[in-house]
């Protein structure tokens, strides 16, 4: 398994007492999976992709990513482990506004230390991937919201991960592009391989993916709830 949470707990401070936001969670997702996470507001979903991506520290419970345990590492691990096996993609792309689409890749490239060249060519791949073939030199506000989506995308997997965590990619989205986002990704999942966990409110695009799991009040469950959004 590429990414394994074993028993997470995680609380954030309430006042005068704490919230559970994550109660004895505990997620395996192997190579070439595609596992969705739906489920109201507040019950945690967020949360979850937080402790997946090495962001934020658990109270209790172990996060395994890659094989290495990255529960207790110190920050500079943790953001080793993300910079080099996590990629991860926000419900907006927040791309930055005066770069190319090439250079918003080839900057995370230079960040992980890859050789210019090297780089170079991965990221043509990625955008021929995502199919962007053309839109090399385009900046975002010349693009569609599909297309900052797909540019987004490729620049989570310019270093590599084997694991890939989405936030709510169709929710800036008309119903046909979030479905081709949806389509993309899992596809992107099948061909490299990737762990990929995707939180979604868009109940529509569960056909795609090959797990569902249902976050509530801080627990998680296999399978989709009747009542998720
Ligand atoms: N930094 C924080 N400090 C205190 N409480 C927090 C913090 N972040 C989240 N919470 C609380 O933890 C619970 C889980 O929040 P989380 O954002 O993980 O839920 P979610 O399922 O992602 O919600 P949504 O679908 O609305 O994004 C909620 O009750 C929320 O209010």
């Amino acid at each position: 398994m590429t990414l394994v949470l074993t028993d997470v707990v995680l609380t954030y401070p309430d006042g005068d007492h704490t919230l559970t936001a994550l109660d004895h969670v505990s997620l395996a997702v192997a190579a070439g999976e595609f596992a969705a996470v739906v489920g109201p507001s507040g019950s945690g979903k967020s949360s979850l992709l937080a402790v997946a991506a090495t962001l934020i520290t658990p109270d209790a419970g172990t996060v395994v990513i890659t094989g290495q345990d990255v529960s207790r590492a110190g920050r500079t691990a943790r953001t080793n482990v993300r910079r080099d096996h996590i990629g991860i993609v926000f419900q907006q792309a927040n791309l930055l506004p005066s770069l190319t689409t090439l250079d918003q890749l080839l900057v995370m490239a230079h960040l992980a230390g890859q050789s210019p060249r090297t780089a170079s060519v991965r990221a043509r791949e990625l955008l021929l991937a995502v199919d962007l073939g053309g839109k090399e030199h385009k900046r975002p506000h010349q693009l569609s919201g599909g297309e900052r989506q797909r540019v987004n995308i490729a620049r989570a997997l310019m270093n590599g991960p084997e694991v890939l965590l989405v936030d709510e990619p169709t929710s800036a989205l008309d119903h046909h592009r979030g479905e081709q986002i949806i389509s993309l990704l899992a596809e992107l999942t099948r061909n490299n391989g990737l762990a990929t966990v995707m939180v979604t409110h868009d109940l529509a695009t569960l056909a795609m993916v090959d797990t569902v799991l249902t976050m509530s009040d801080g627990s998680l469950t296999e399978g989709a709830a009747t009542q998720v959004v």
